[in-house]
């Protein structure tokens, strides 16, 4: 049943929730992944500004590489506790002892496939191991939470059997881990509530079937005040459940705080910075496009109320709006986008702007800022200081090569070239080319021409979009003469990309 149904099932915001954070240890159990010593460091300390109770620092067992990073992590001497994660033997206890760890989780089967399968044990001889290494951890002074694998597909009434052992031999807590995230919310909350019974406990969700927050959500609902999570949801397979999701679900629907929400973005960000795994740009809180608005319809109505299509403030998150051009942009976006910029214009200006954001965006094109103000100096007529700027033009094409000369002014100075091509225009590319030199060194991503008018005498808009060092704009220009457009369109797009990069005049080459 879902856990929202009864106010029996709900989360009242006055429950005390914590988070343990294992993006050091099932996080970095990802595919690829691997962080350094510096890295886990670096990772931990922003979790510990996050605020978040529990750090698993990573898996003492593995090798001497991992026991130095975990106690690069222990070094730290950080509020939250760090510990490490053990299987059912005492000689990973013994490692993660060497690592000064607060605590560790024992990882036991609970499933009969783990059990028989994995370990190779029997259900009676898993509940005396258990209760004999958690009495040896206790026995060093370690927190010790007891963690059934597989505790979705155990039977409940041995999951029972083996959280009582692990109890009253002195564990901490006992974890009831989705292992493979194959149950939904509602064995989570009977299994949950019925181990709640028996004392503290964690759930440890992972998110095969899309439901990790779900089930997590059911657990606290059922009794879980311990919640394990990993940074961007990073973890095995399709990952563990995501701690700015749980986070910002617990705020945000049930008045429940649980960390400094503000954090999370440059959590986020650390965190793919070091794992070398970008995030998903629709991903919920910290994708690009978690609070980004392109579509008109929903520019508008956010200009209107910023609440109208978000759920909070980016700023809860650590996040700015953004407003997007592209095939969905409306007047209004165009219009607030353009204030942005301090471009005046007036309201069939703005019309005819976002007309042509909207063709461009319609030829699959992302629409940057840039762009916009190609566009909107075109229609409005206004013009700005610039670094490069035509000024005559001279093409040919009736002899053998078709030949182009050029005198632009580039930086108040005037410079003139030939060149030849194929045709008067690639002629004249050449020498705008020639003319400008290195400050010319930029890709022609896209040439294209339309006729706007019919008829020998049709006005034709060339498009270009030209690109560099990571940035790309796209310029249009309508003339009665291609060759005049298309020369037009791309020096005006050198000429922007200029002015973006900032880059130093370099001399014309001789
Ligand atoms: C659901 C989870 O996320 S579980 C955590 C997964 N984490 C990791 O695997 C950590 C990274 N792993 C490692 O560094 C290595 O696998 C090590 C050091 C743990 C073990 O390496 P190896 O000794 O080479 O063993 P290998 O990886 O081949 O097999 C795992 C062994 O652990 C045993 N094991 C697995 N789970 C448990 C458990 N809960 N309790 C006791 N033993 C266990 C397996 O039975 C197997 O033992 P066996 O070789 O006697 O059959
Ligand atoms: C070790 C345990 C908690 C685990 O990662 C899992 O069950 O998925």
């Amino acid at each position: 049943m879902p856990v929202t149904h009864t106010p029996e099932q709900t989360i009242a915001s006055d429950r005390t929730v914590r988070l343990l954070d294992t993006t050091l240890r099932d996080g970095e159990q990802a595919p690829g992944v691997s962080l350094s010593p510096d890295e886990k460091v670096e990772i931990a300390r922003s979790l510990e500004r996050a605020g978040v109770s529990v750090i698993e620092a990573g898996s003492a067992c593995t090798g001497a590489g991992e026991r130095q990073a975990i106690s690069r992590v222990t070094d730290l001497d950080l509020d939250a506790r760090v510990t490490s994660f053990c299987r059912g033997i005492t000689t990973d206890i013994d490692l993660a002892l060497e690592c000064d760890v607060d605590g560790v989780h024992i990882v036991v089967p609970a499933s009969d496939r783990h059990v028989e399968g994995k370990v190779g044990t029997s259900r009676e001889d898993n509940l005396e191991k258990t209760a004999e290494l958690v009495a040896y951890a206790k026995d060093h002074d370690l927190w010790v939470e007891v963690i059934g694998e597989d505790g979705s597909r155990a039977d409940l009434d041995y999951l029972e059997e083996l959280a009582e052992a692990s109890l009253e031999a002195g564990a901490d807590r006992f974890c009831f881990a989705d292992t493979v995230g194959h149950t939904g919310p509602e064995h989570t909350y009977e299994a949950v509530a019925r181990l709640a019974e028996l004392g503290p406990v964690s759930a440890h969700t992972h998110d095969d079937l899309g439901l990790g927050v779900t089930n997590a959500l059911a657990a606290i609902a059922a009794g879980a005040d311990l919640v394990h999570c990993t940074v961007n949801g990073l973890g095995e397979r399709a990952g563990n459940v995501a701690l700015e999701e749980v986070a910002i679900a617990l705020s945000h629907v049930y008045d429940l705080e649980t960390l400094e929400l503000e954090e999370l973005y440059d959590l986020a960000q650390i965190v793919s910075r070091a794992t070398g795994i970008q995030l998903a740009p629709n991903k919920a809180v910290i994708g690009e496009n978690a609070f980004t608005h392109e579509s008109g319809i929903h520019t508008d109505g956010t200009l209107k109320d910023d609440k109208m299509y978000e759920p909070y403030a980016p700023e809860t998150v650590g996040r700015e709006r953004r407003l997007a051009l592209g095939k969905h942009t409306g007047r209004a976006g165009v219009a607030a986008t353009l204030e942005e910029h301090g471009v005046d214009a007036d309201d069939d200006e703005v019309a005819e702007i976002a007309n042509r954001v909207t063709e461009l965006g319609d030829r699959g094109r992302r629409v940057t800022d840039a762009d916009l103000l190609a566009i909107a100096e075109d229609v409005t007529g206004e013009d700005r200081e610039r670094v490069v700027e035509l000024l005559d033009l001279t093409a040919t094409s009736g002899g053998a090569v078709p030949t182009a000369s050029i005198r632009l002014a580039v930086d108040g100075e005037e410079r003139v070239a030939s060149g030849t091509g194929s045709g008067p225009v690639d002629a004249a590319v050449s020498a705008v080319r020639e003319a400008l030199g290195s400050m010319a060194d930029a890709e022609l991503e896209s040439y294209h021409v339309d006729a706007v008018t019919g008829g020998t005498d049709a006005v034709v808009t060339v498009e270009v979009t030209m690109a560099r060092n990571d940035r790309s704009v796209t310029v249009a220009r309508s003339e009665a003469d291609i060759t005049r457009a298309s020369v037009k369109a791309m020096v005006d797009a050198l000429d922007r990309l200029l002015a973006a990069d900032q880059q130093p005049l370099a001399p014309a080459d001789d």
